[in-house]
């Protein structure tokens, strides 16, 4: 059971000149240029990079929001493009993405139990099977006593806990595969280990693959088993996470490591 890439590769046009010239684009480096990632139930892998390295273009292939110019994305062994009607909605289901704003990625006037309960709709859970199914999504990720967030409206919570209400908006789905993509770097640094902590929570009790993508490396060894780096588009150095932090192979490993002081002192 994994989500795997192989070989991707994603090149963005460049648009040339203004007018009617900018029609044409002529390719750019690639995004990403012949990139791999298996991510397995049970466990989290971090990919770094900075700004600009491909991790979120390599996000989007892993959960077919885009195509791969080339090389082949897959789901327990069947190609993402294969995938059509019931098979598609269930894969839908089962990767879910958590995004780096939640206050962004929230409906500011719904009620937490909207929210929450907002995919069982789509996905034809019913109604009567709702309730309970959101009750139990928002005790999964801490907001307890449930009763007193149901009502409450996104501006009523703190980053974290709006953080929190969309894991649970994912979670009531029972995803196999979570792709959350800088999902701690808009908090507060106070309740970043809390929701970094719950992710590995959710690796061990439901057994959830999940791609926490970060620019930060301290961010990746705090849950992550396995880190990747990548660099303009290429993945540089892969391991376990405290081998990678501890004996960094490339150069590019070791410049992020010395941008990060938490880590370069040890
Ligand atoms: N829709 C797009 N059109 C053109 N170029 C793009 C597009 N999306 C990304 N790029 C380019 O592709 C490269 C990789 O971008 P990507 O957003 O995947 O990197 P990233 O590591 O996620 O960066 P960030 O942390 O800033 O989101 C960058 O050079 C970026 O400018």
């Amino acid at each position: 059971m994994s989500l795997v890439a192989e070989d991707v590769v994603v090149t963005y046009g460049r648009r040339l000149g203004s007018g009617i010239l900018s029609r044409r684009r002529t390719p750019a480096a690639p995004a990403l240029d012949g990139v791999g990632l298996t991510l397995g139930k049970g466990s989290i892998v971090a990919l770094v990079g900075e700004s600009g390295s491909g991790k979120s273009t390599l996000a989007r292939c892993l959960v077919r929001m885009q195509e791969p110019g080339a090389g082949r994305v897959s789901v327990d062994g069947t190609d993402l493009t294969a995938l059509r009607g019931r098979r598609l909605k269930d894969f839908r289901r089962r990767v879910q993405m958590i995004y780096q704003d939640p206050y962004e990625s929230l409906i500011p006037r719904q009620q937490v139990r909207d929210i929450v309960a907002e995919g069982l709709a789509i996905h034809g859970v019913p109604r009567a099977e709702r309730d309970e199914r959101v009750r139990e999504a928002l005790t999964a990720v801490g907001l307890t006593p449930v009763e007193s967030f149901l009502d409450r409206r996104p501006f009523e919570l703190s980053g974290g806990q709006r953080q929190r209400v969309a894991i649970a908006g994912s979670l009531v789905l029972e995803p196999a595969y979570l792709i959350a993509d800088e999902p701690v770097s808009m908090l507060d640094v106070s309740v970043r280990a809390g929701v970094l902590s719950l992710f590995g929570e959710l690796r061990r009790t439901r057994e959830l693959g999940i791609l926490l993508i970060t620019h930060d490396l301290a961010t990746a060894v705090h849950v992550a088993d396995r880190i990747v780096v990548m660099h303009r588009g290429r993945i540089v150095e892969e391991g376990p996470a405290r081998q990678v932090t501890a004996e960094p192979a490339h150069d590019y490993t070791r410049a992020l490591l010395a941008a990060t002081p938490d880590l370069g002192r040890t």
